[in-house]
């Protein structure tokens, strides 16, 4: 196995207060992946990306970035990293290019300028090179953010929640270029609350609640694990048992007996769907709507952490 390129291991941050935001966690991150870590809000994400990145100290643990200890071998950890952070830290007045060769040379690299042009070509940026930040709207500001953290040719590229409060269309530029970066051979690291978006982009997903690491799966096996849907029947009659002969398929009734649900796993190819509304029609047993949900992130902890996050 070859070394990872982040490796952290038995880190725990009790901040000053005395409030421990982290618990022992151990994580290995492989060359070329793209990482989610998922979890609710204050389980411990923007702490963890923040201690790998040097802006926090931990407690306890070490974290090794290509070999290089973060923190006696700081700089040259750190030049390996890019860093999206959730909120806006640009000098407003700067146009768009002068900040994001600031960032590269920040980094003691040369203003290389074919390749901060491609960096904001890739975010549909370099129209707008000229313009100052100000005048962006707050979709550019979030590209500039991250032309800033790839200035410097990072190795790994951590994005803090990159797709919170912005629009479609935006999410979709921002999942298309991290697949982009990654077929470039960068690392991906993001925190996000929405499973679609571990869905969509990760290889690896990492499940995070009240600072401790709950499980690191195959996106592909957690998405099985995840994969459970309702299906929602809103009757025309409402019911007052779930009628025999329909066992196979468990249903429950909700809603005073208005709404009869099917909990079905959404990976399978065969959801029972089908077979399930013949049955209900060879018992005449009328609906006037259907919906269909996904498992919320809390459904998942409840079932992983057996209570509310
Ligand atoms: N500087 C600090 N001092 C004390 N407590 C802090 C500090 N920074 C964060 N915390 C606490 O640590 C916990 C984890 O916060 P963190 O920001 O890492 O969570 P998160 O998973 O990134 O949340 P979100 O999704 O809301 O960004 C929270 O309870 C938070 O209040």
């Amino acid at each position: 196995m070859p070394e990872p390129i982040l490796a952290v291991s038995g880190v725990s941050k009790t901040y000053k207060g005395g409030f421990t935001a982290l618990h022992d966690v151990d994580l290995a991150i492989n060359k070329g992946e793209i990482f989610a870590l998922l979890g609710p809000n204050g389980a411990g994400k923007t702490t963890l990306i923040s201690i790998i990145c040097g802006i926090v100290t931990p407690s306890t643990g070490t974290i090794r970035v290509a070999g290089h200890d973060a923190i006696s071998d700081y700089k040259a950890a750190r030049r390996l990293i890019g860093l999206v952070p959730q909120e806006l830290s640009v000098d407003m007045f700067e146009t768009v290019l002068a900040t994001v060769t600031f960032s590269r040379r920040l980094f003691g690299r040369s203003g290389h300028s074919a390749y901060i042009e491609q960096v904001l070509r890739d975010l549909s940026l370099w129209d707008k090179r000229n313009a100052r930040i100000m005048e962006l709207s707050g979709g550019m500001k979030r590209r500039v953010l991250i032309a800033k953290a790839l200035a410097h040719e990072p190795e790994v590229l951590f994005l803090d929640e990159p797709t919170a409060g912005v629009d479609v269309a935006l999410r979709r530029d921002m999942w298309k270029l991290v697949h982009r970066l990654r077929e470039r051979g960068t690392t991906i690291i993001l925190t996000t609350h929405y499973i679609e978006e571990a869905e969509e982009m990760a290889d690896r997903v990492g499940v995070i609640n009240k600072g401790r690491l709950l499980l690191v799966d195959e996106k592909t096996a957690l998405m099985q694990k995840l994969g459970k849907r309702e299906f929602d029947l809103t009757l025309v009659e409402p019911l007052d048992a779930v009628p025999a002969g329909l066992e196979a398929w468990q249903l429950s009734l909700a809603n005073d007996g208005t709404t009869l649900r099917y909990v079905f796993d959404s990976t399978r190819e065969d959801t029972g769907i089908p077979s399930l509304l013949r049955a209900l029609a060879d018992r005449h047993i009328a609906f006037k709507d259907l919906e269909t949900s996904k498992s919320s992130l809390e459904d998942i902890f409840v079932d992983l952490v057996g209570e509310r996050a």
